[in-house]
């Protein structure tokens, strides 16, 4: 592939911005993979067919797929409209594959395992009410999160997440996205099971907690497909154990907890996966 790409994509990322500019290689972009569709009632994928039955009355094949839960209607259309002007009122930056990011964490360069908290001045204030929601709900009450990544994707640049796997250096088990102005679809593949792709639906002002083996052995994707009008996705991430008491990084972490919640946040420019 050759390139002048005058976006934010590297290597073998692109968006709409930059494909007419490159000469792409010639390659077959026809994988035959089966299609299963998670379902959050019964924590199953099942067989993607045109009738494929609502839970309960499924039919055909199904797979186990553990480690998803979906909330519907976190938020109401009232603060998703709030916290969208709020996320607006703050400069995007341009990122790979047609993206736009804001960043409220800590700088972490992920190869050299180094962290740096002197950038990182806390949750933004709009996102206290969020956090202080998924503390008050079961599956997240112990959730402490040190990151906030928001992504913009928008049909008109084409954007995408490749596959991937977020990093679980320090990052912890759980990753924690609310969806907002659009519905959409996270796309999971294993090199383990190579003909098989997972779809979870994901639903404008739902929250997904990934984690387990969908957090660890399916890595994750958003095909341009699945981009129909401007989507605005929140990410917050926690510390693994080694940032947490009694771990070789304690420390630090304890540092970046404080930092996090003081929610008077300005975003950086940083890495997000
Ligand atoms: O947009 C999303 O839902 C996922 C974002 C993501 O995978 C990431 O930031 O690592
Ligand atoms: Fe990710």
């Amino acid at each position: 592939m050759t390139s002048t790409k005058t976006c934010a994509c590297k290597g073998k990322r692109t968006c709409l911005v930059c494909e007419p500019l490159i000469q792409t290689e010639n390659t077959c972009l026809h994988e035959e993979k089966v299609t299963y569709v998670y379902c959050p009632d019964c924590g199953r994928a099942w067989r993607d067919t045109k009738t494929n039955d609502k839970h309960p009355n499924h039919s055909g094949n199904s797979i186990i797929f553990p480690g998803v839960t979906l909330i519907e209607n976190f938020v109401s259309p009232e603060e998703e409209e709030w916290l969208v002007s709020e996320i607006d009122n703050t400069a995007w930056i341009d990122s790979q594959s047609g993206r736009r990011k804001q960043d409220y964490g800590p700088k972490v360069n992920f190869k050299k395992r180094k962290v740096k908290a002197s950038v990182f001045s806390g949750l933004p204030a709009f996102s206290k009410m969020l956090v202080k929601r998924m503390n008050d709900s079961n599956y997240l009450d112990d959730f402490e999160p040190v990151e906030l990544c928001n992504l913009e994707y928008t049909p008109e640049r084409g954007s995408t997440i490749d596959p991937h796997l977020d990093d679980s250096w320090i990052w912890g088990e759980r990753l924690v996205t609310l969806t907002l102005l659009s519905d959409t679809k996270h796309t999971m593949t294993s090199d383990c099971q190579p003909d098989v792709e997972v779809i979870i639906p994901l639903h404008r002002r739902s929250l997904v907690i990934v984690q387990g083996a969908a957090r660890h052995e399916w890595m994750h994707a958003i095909k341009r497909v699945d981009i129909t009008q401007r989507r605005l996705a929140m990410t917050f991430r926690e510390l693994t154990p080694e940032f947490r008491q009694g771990g070789q990084n304690e420390v630090l972490g304890r540092e970046l907890l404080q930092i996090a919640a003081s929610f008077g946040g300005l975003s950086v420019g940083t890495k997000c996966t």
